[in-house]
């Protein structure tokens, strides 16, 4: 890569692979100390965050892909919805297959469900726990993966000892949309599916308008929660901060239509990150001066 060392980019990965390939630790590895922001509503979420990668030039999201880690669950109708959907939905997606252990049929279930997929978004083939295998080993591990998919790229590492970690990460941001940080940094939210929600908001509100607001809206969640009589459906109530009166103007557009539309867009993007149906209502309020007083910007999470 020449000459764009200002960009930086942010978005989502998964690991998969059959039980014990090494995802966990690997995930664990990569995100380091800055660890583990578990989604608190699991049950809200499709993807539940596993840690987030924060680096100079780029955020990595590492989620986790439920049915995965249950094999059955892989198995039937549901293989369609909910796996295909998850792996379309992040940016990359790294496939792992331990360095030590032949490739069976649980590897080759999984490379057909992911072939799917494979051209939309990026497979990164990782053999996993070098440290246990021999040099020849870890070639002939990575000969029978390249026969299984057409990867993207493939590399060798090591949780354990760390070898390679660097080039995974560096691989996987690649992959990743050019865009500003998704979560503060090193900070660990408790919702870290709200900071997301927010920022979609955010996005779809700026649409078409970017121009005229570049900096002046601000997007906080009042409230987030399954409906009670409804566990399908999740509530949003989400308050649009402008700064001036004629930026509310602008965010409403002619008869609030504008923001009917804001809102129908960033209600399909929500539900399609968090796989549940949203009710989202959005209000547009004049905070004044949001961006000056460090209290508000407190507030409002930055
Ligand atoms: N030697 C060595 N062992 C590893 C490495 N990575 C993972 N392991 C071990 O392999 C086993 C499985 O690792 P996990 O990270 O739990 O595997 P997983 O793919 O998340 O497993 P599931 O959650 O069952 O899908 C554990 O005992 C780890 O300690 C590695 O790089 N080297």
């Amino acid at each position: 890569m020449t000459g764009s060392s200002a960009e930086h980019r942010s978005g989502f990965a998964c690991f998969v692979g059959r039980p014990n390939a090494g995802k966990s630790t690997l995930t664990n590895a990569l995100v380091g100390s800055k660890v583990a922001i578990t989604s608190s509503k699991p049950q809200t979420t499709r993807h539940a965050i596993r840690g987030i990668v924060h680096r100079e030039d780029g955020q990595l999201i590492l989620v986790d892909t439920p049915g995965l880690h249950r094999p059955r669950t892989l198995l039937g109708q549901r293989l369609n919805d909910v796996v295909h959907t998850t792996w379309a939905e992040v940016d990359v997606i790294g496939f792992c297959v331990p360095a030590n252990e032949k490739i069976g049929p649980g590897d080759r279930f999984i490379a057909d469900a992911l072939r799917a997929v494979a051209s939309r978004t990026p497979v990164i083939g990782v053999v996993t726990k070098t440290d246990v295998a021999t040099r020849a080993q870890i070639a002939k591990q990575l000969v029978a993966l390249e026969q299984l998919l057409d990867f993207a790229e493939l590399v060798p590492v090591s949780a354990q000892d760390g070898f390679q970690l660097g080039e995974l990460a560096d691989l996987l941001v690649q992959r990743l949309p050019e865009g500003p940080q998704l979560y503060p940094d090193g900070e660990l939210t408790e919702e870290p599916e709200q900071a997301l929600v927010s920022e979609l908001i955010r996005e779809a509100a700026l649409e078409g308008v970017r121009d005229e607001l570049p900096h002046s809206i601000a997007v906080t969640i009042d409230e987030m929660l399954p409906r009670s009589d409804r566990d399908d459906i999740l509530d949003v109530y989400a308050v649009v901060h402008v700064e001036r009166p004629s930026q509310k103007g602008i965010i409403l557009g002619h008869k609030g239509e504008r923001l009917k539309v804001v809102g129908r867009q960033a209600r399909q993007q929500i539900e399609a990150l968090l796989g549940s149906k949203i009710y989202l209502d959005l209000h547009v309020k004049v905070t004044r001066d949001w961006q000056r007083d460090a209290k508000q910007l407190r507030r409002l999470g930055f």
